[in-house]
């Protein structure tokens, strides 16, 4: 069996294998040593190997999916392996298989995979020399029916590794050091979780991943999809699709399509905005609160992963919000008594997840309940369909994908149990008259209980003893039970099977005959629902798409009705798109904290205006801690998200111009976690946007500069405050302590002041949240150190230390810290200028002392006029 064991091991040298032993599965070696350690289950010996005993630790085999759960959430990978042999017909070791891998980028089982998130591989090839170089990548979900593919460069590689985020990358052992190093950093500095398994360099052949998804997609060409010609992403799909169908044991038949993503396409948020943000995770590393948890209110886990998917996927070009944005309008408005979303998501409750369900109908993993739901939820997606909506309404197409595809609830309605039984192999799955032969031998089965009941009666009758019992138990069969004291009773064929302290029990050659056929009728009636259920999965394959394209339809529809009911319970607005470069919101709100207000004091969240655009680049933001300027800066970035994917805003009007991303450097105690020094991290953050961020990005830094001494920080913040108004020219929002700073824009003509409002009573600081012009008149870190509960003496000698320095003066450092001119930068190529107006180039071309006092009204007409047609210009 030891020999079984390592011919089995050898192709699975760095992952555990669970080797299945009758009830248990047992690992060995330092399988079991290392299960031990993780598992804290008992390390126990079997036999001898060299002398020495075999390490050995085993689980049982009915609670393994807890075990792996606990192995995946390690990092672990599992191959499971089987027996497949017959036992009872096997000469030596029962012939066993390894039938599955699970990784964690390839979960497909409910128990392991979280119903709100998606486990991506992801595969990276490098591709070409020199200046050639580039990175080929392909991902997917294993439950979902796209993969994906891109081709970038080593920056474009950190912006998908940020978006994608996957469970598990596999790239080839013979990948560069630059490519390790990259994949290793992001795992030690915490940013990525990622399991890195490495395959031989043969497995990424450009020619040999266009042949496969070709042969997936059943194309003689990648054409249709603008995926010819991507080689680098061809030989990424190669070792994708093979570590992928290696691990499930099978052909990946429900893959049907290929989604060609490009870095432009997409908005970037990269890693660092994700977590400053708190869009899907707290920084403290929580679920909730975070904006995805507020947004969240879908009725299923398709719906939810849809939305998350749009949170942190937007795209560049409006078209797919506007569309969502109008179909959020439809679903708010009554239909005829509730809001059309009402009335959709009490039907989409009762929906199942028809993804992840049609991905283990494909996988042959499916279970009978998960069957039974599937049917239910085509029912209902039929009904969903009908919903009577306007003709032109931009939810007609999304409503005609609920067509179920046809014959499918009928064959389950008609082949299934309402309530079958949770596993196939405890039989009870198929519903009376779907098989005759099964039928029948459940006849045989359920027939049982007359027959003995009839043969107790005439045993008795033939004893003469008339507590004498007929019962049946699993490890003796069926009996005949008389008393010790009437044992000598029994008549002569009765042959002994059992002797117990009070009772005899008796087998007779009747009762043998009958348990020879009613046990021969359980056991075949089982492998007859066993071979039934393979049918009815062999005959739903060829739907597996089509409930595919249901399923996306479905979430689509869960996460618009989610997205119209927040719109409408949290009092939000549309926001305009143009193409005036622009950041333009009315009464803007926090909306994580709002609630989080709404929920604990009940006071209100201040709303604050935020005007950027045209001539406005920068704002530079003072004022107490406190304040409210962490809060502004990211809801400002919340609802230009938001806006980007097509939601509705916290806000009372937004219009918003282009944007490619979101940078963030916010200082955070989180910092911590990473082992780099907080400066160093700082500065890294700040250089990465200062190289990725363009003119139509929002940048947002916090109290940059921080991290140092205060004349380093402060000549730093200066730096770089200068750069990315001079160069980088993205929409800024800058806090910042260093008051010397509010002197940028008297040289920065792009730049404004703005500081948050707090009033002064005594000794005591009041904070008004409210985003005013100007620099704020004064610091208060002495008050809001007061509020904090330092002593009294502390405070009192803080005081006196800021009045000398005060008096001391710090004038001259001012006025120099913007002097100096950010040169020697020539060799950088420049960026574009922020695009000014039609109005600001008129009135540039004016001579305003060439026009007489007539010209100059009619001038100023159509320079109005000008302005309102830009305004417009909303596209
Ligand atoms: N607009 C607002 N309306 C109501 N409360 C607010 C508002 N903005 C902020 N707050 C409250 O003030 C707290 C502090 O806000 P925030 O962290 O944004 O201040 P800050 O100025 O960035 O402080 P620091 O400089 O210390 O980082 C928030 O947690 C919130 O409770």
């Amino acid at each position: 069996m030891m020999l079984q064991y390592l011919h089995l091991k050898k192709d699975y040298p760095n992952i555990l294998l669970f080797y299945r032993m009758g009830d248990f599965y047992e690992m060995f070696y330092e399988d079991a040593q290392k299960a031990a350690r993780l598992l804290n289950i008992t390390l126990t010996a079997r036999g001898q190997s060299a002398g020495q005993p075999i390490p050995m630790a085993g689980i049982p085999f009915h609670s393994a999916e807890t075990y792996l759960a606990r192995l995946i959430k390690l990092g672990e990978s599992v191959a499971i392996c089987e027996q497949i042999g017959d036992p009872a017909t096997s000469k030596g070791p029962v012939e066993r298989k390894v039938v599955r891998v699970i990784t964690p980028g390839t979960l497909t089982d409910s128990a392991l995979l979280s119903d709100k998130n998606e486990a991506v591989l992801l595969s990276i090839s490098e591709w070409g020399k020199g200046k050639q170089a580039c990175f080929g990548l392909a991902w997917m979900s294993v439950t979902q029916s796209h993969i994906s593919l891109a081709q970038c460069d080593k920056t474009g590689l950190v912006h998908w590794l940020d978006r994608i985020n996957p469970s598990e990358i596999v790239y080839s052992a013979g990948a560069s050091e630059a490519l390790e190093q990259l994949l290793e950093q992001r795992k030690s500095q915490g940013i990525s979780q990622a399991a890195l398994p490495t395959l031989p360099a043969w497995h990424f052949d450009a020619e040999l991943g266009e042949t496969a998804l070709k042969s997936h997609l059943q194309a003689a060409s990648l054409q249709a999809w603008s995926a010819d010609g991507l080689t680098a992403a061809h030989a990424a799909s190669a070792a994708l699709l093979y570590f992928a169908e290696h691990t499930q044991g099978r052909k990946l038949q429900h893959i049907q399509s290929i989604a060609v993503e490009r870095d432009g396409d997409l908005l970037y948020l990269p890693a660092s905005t994700q977590r400053n943000l708190e869009l899907v995770q707290t920084l403290r590393g929580e679920s909730s609160p975070t904006v995805f948890s507020l947004l969240d209110t879908c009725a299923t886990s398709m719906g939810s992963r849809k939305l998350k998917n749009w949170l942190l996927m937007p795209r560049r070009d409006r078209e797919h919000a506007r569309l969502r944005l109008a179909s959020i309008a439809q679903l708010r408005q009554a239909a005829p008594t509730f809001p059309l979303w009402q009335t959709l998501q009490e039907a989409l409750q009762q929906v199942a997840d028809v993804e992840r369900i049609s991905a283990r109908i494909s996988l042959e993993q499916v279970r009978p309940r998960e069957l039974v739901a599937l049917k239910n939820t085509l029912r209902q997606a039929a009904q969903l369909a009908a919903t009577a909506v306007p003709e032109a309404s931009p939810l007609q197409p999304l409503l005609a994908g609920l067509q179920p595809p046809e014959g499918v609830a009928e064959l389950l309605a008609k082949a299934l149990l309402e309530e079958p039984s949770v596993l196939v192999r405890d039989g009870g799955v198929f519903a009376a008259g779907f098989d005759a032969e099964l039928d029948e031998l459940r006849g045989i089965r359920d027939n049982c209980d007359d027959f003995l009941l009839d043969l107790e009666g005439r045993e008795r009758a033939r004893s003469g003893i008339a507590n004498l019992r007929v019962q049946y138990n699993k490890v003796h069969g069926f009996y005949i039970e008389v008393s010790q004291g009437q044992a000598s009773k029994v008549p002569e064929d009765y042959r002994r099977r059992q002797t117990l302290k009070n009772a005899e029990r008796f087998i007779t050659p009747e009762l043998k005959a009958f348990e020879d056929k009613a046990l021969s009728a359980q056991e075949r009636a089982l492998a007859r629902e066993k071979h039934l259920y393979e049918a009815l999965l062999a005959q739903l394959q060829a739907h597996v798409h089509p409930l595919m394209q249901l399923a996306a339809s479905l979430a689509e529809l869960d996460a618009l009705c989610a997205l119209a009911e927040r719109s409408l319970s949290l009092n939000w607005c549309a926001p305009q798109f143009t193409i005036e470069p622009c950041i333009d919101i009315e009464q803007g709100r926090h909306p994580v904290v709002e609630q989080r207000l709404a929920q604990t004091t009940q006071t209100p969240f201040i709303a604050n205006d935020t005007r950027m655009g045209g001539r406005t680049r920068m704002q530079i933001i003072t004022g107490p801690n406190m304040g409210g300027k962490s809060t502004y800066m990211r809801q400002v970035a919340l609802i230009t998200l938001l806006a980007s994917m097509g939601s509705y805003v916290p806000a009372t009007a937004c219009r918003l111009g282009p944007i490619d991303g979101i940078h963030t450097r916010i200082g955070a105690a989180d910092d911590l976690a990473n082992a780099q020094s907080t400066f160093m991290l700082e500065m890294t953050e700040a250089a990465q946007i200062l190289n990725s961020a363009s003119p139509h990005s929002l940048v947002l830094m916090d109290e940059i500069g921080r991290g140092t001494s205060t004349y380093d920080g402060l000549s730093l913040a200066g730096s770089i405050a200068s750069y990315l108004h001079d160069k980088t020219q993205a929409f800024t929002l800058f806090a910042t302590h260093y008051f010397e700073l509010t002197e940028l824009p008297a040289k920065h003509p792009h730049a404004v002041n703005m500081h948050v409002a707090a009033a002064e009573t005594g000794n005591r600081i009041v904070f008004l949240h409210e985003l005013q012009a100007g620099p704020a008149s004064r610091s208060y870190g002495i008050h809001v150190a007061k509020l904090a509960g330092m002593p009294a003496a502390l405070l009192h000698q803080a005081r006196a230390t800021l009045e000398r320095l005060q008096s001391q003066g710090q004038a001259d450092l001012q006025s120099d810290l913007f002097s100096a001119p950010l040169t020697p930068l020539a060799p950088e190529p420049e960026a574009a200028p922020p695009q000014t107006s039609v109005v600001e180039q008129q009135l540039a071309a004016l001579d305003v002392d060439a026009l007489s006092p007539r010209e100059a009204l009619q001038q100023l007409y159509q320079l109005k006029e000008a302005l309102a047609h830009t305004r417009n210009e909303d596209f």
